[in-house]
Formats: C-alpha cells, sequence, structure tokens
C-alpha cells in the first residue's frame, strides 16, 4: 500500500495522541527527547525500539548521547509525516 504525507488536520489529530512529542516542520517528522537513569537504561530503551522498528519495516532516525535518546520520526518513502510514524510513535510511547 502507498504511504502518503499525512495534511495539517490529520497530523494535529494524531499529536493530539501523543502529547510527548512535537512537529518538526523542518525535518517534516515528529520528534521526542526521552531521558533514563543512565546509559544502560537508554540502550535498553534503544533495543526495544529497534525491534519494534524491525516488525514494522520502518526505523527511526535518532540521537543517543549516555542517558538521553533523541528519536525524530518520518517517512522517507511519503517525503514527509505519514500514519507509519504515528503507529510506531503510539507503540514506543506503551514503553518508553
Ligand atoms: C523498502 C522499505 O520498506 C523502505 O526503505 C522503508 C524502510 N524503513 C523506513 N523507515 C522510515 N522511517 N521511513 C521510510 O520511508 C522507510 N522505508
Amino acid at each position: 500500500m502507498a504511504v502518503r504525507e499525512l495534511d495539517a488536520s490529520e497530523r494535529e489529530a494524531a499529536l493530539a495522541g501523543l502529547p510527548g512529542w512535537s512537529y518538526d516542520a523542518e525535518a517534516r517528522g515528529i520528534k521526542r527527547t526521552f531521558r533514563f537513569a543512565d546509559f544502560a537504561e537508554a540502550f535498553g530503551f534503544m533495543s526495544r525500539v529497534a525491534i519494534l522498528a524491525e516488525k514494522a519495516d520502518h526505523h527511526p532516525e535518532w540521537f543517543n548521547v549516555y542517558n538521553r535518546v533523541e528519536i525524530l520520526l518520518t517517512t522517507h518513502d511519503a517525503g514527509g509525516l505519514s500514519e507509519r510514524d504515528i503507529a510506531l510513535a503510539t507503540a514506543i510511547d506503551r514503553f518508553a
């Protein structure tokens, strides 16, 4: 199924259900920063996200330093924010 970029109203509706995330217009994606007790906790979180991403065949653009993990979700195939990003963010929030 072809994936397409969400329009502004779809984006607003989706973000209403993802309070920790914000839209980055320049990156055309949603981002959230997570902070953990230490690096091991942060990396454990990244390992769980990695498994989700593989299952979804949808992968984050992310940065980690020590206990901080910054995640950006965008869909290259759609040229911006798509349902796939919303679904992955929702799954991540379930165990963040
Ligand atoms: C062929 C494969 O489905 C695509 O390359 C997938 C893989 N993972 C992906 N992840 C993300 N974030 N965006 C994509 O467009 C994307 N495309």
